[in-house]
């Protein structure tokens, strides 16, 4: 918890079910990053924890381009079906960390032809820059120690996991596929190493 501070927290009733928002300053980024918790999670063992990027568009417009907004709704439910667990809200992860200008370019390469990783490539642009500090101290806060992941992307498991979080159990959080984001499922599928089944090839 050395770069990252609690600044305050409230009730937040949604149309899931109410959950706590705790809001956390980063100082390495001057970032604010959100968690939100349903129940005492308080030292639980092996929460149901969705660790979510920011999607501008598909979390607040509910653009149809990705699964994001669907999964961020997805999770909430299924962590209220639980009784208890948390979505930790990183505000630095927008684009898989390019920022919301450089998604909006990747895009346009993307109504070119170019593939979601082709086109941040394109740009001179790393495919994926997210790191997960911010959610393993979010975690230490809440002293949890050991987590069931709700992510399709191994990838995600395993940066945890080197931050010392113990994922018990991936717990995969499918989408029903879109024709707007069916070649964006099968690239991560296919180039990022998410676990996606049933994608019409
Ligand atoms: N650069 C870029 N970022 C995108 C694109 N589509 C979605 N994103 C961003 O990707 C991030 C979500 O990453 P995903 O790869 O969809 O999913 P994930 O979080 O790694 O994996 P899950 O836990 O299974 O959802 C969000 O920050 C989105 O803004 C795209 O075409 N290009
Ligand atoms: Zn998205």
């Amino acid at each position: 918890m050395q770069f990252l501070t609690h600044s305050s927290s409230a009730r937040l009733p949604t149309q899931y079910g109410d959950f706590d928002l705790h809001v956390f300053q980063d100082q390495r980024t001057d970032v604010e990053h959100i968690a939100l918790t349903c129940g005492d999670i308080t030292r639980s063992q092996n929460p149901l924890v969705r660790v979510h990027s920011e999607c501008l568009t598909g979390d607040v417009f509910a653009s149809t381009r990705c699964d994001c907004g669907e999964q961020l709704h997805h999770a909430q439910r299924l962590i209220q079906e639980h009784g208890h667990g948390l979505v930790l809200y990183l505000k630095n992860h927008e684009g898989r960390g390019i920022g919301l200008s450089n998604k909006m370019r990747a895009y346009a390469l993307q109504d070119q032809g170019l593939d979601t990783v082709e086109a941040n490539e394109a740009l001179g642009l790393p495919v994926d820059s997210r790191s997960y500090e911010a959610a393993s101290e979010m975690l230490s806060f809440f002293e949890i120690a050991s987590v069931r992941l709700l992510t399709n992307n191994l990838g995600k498991k395993s940066a945890l996991e080197a931050l010392g979080i113990t994922v018990h159990q991936q717990v995969p959080l499918l989408t029903e596929p879109t024709l707007e984001n069916l070649k964006y499922l099968q690239t991560k599928s296919t180039k990022l190493g998410h676990l996606i089944p049933d994608l019409m090839g």
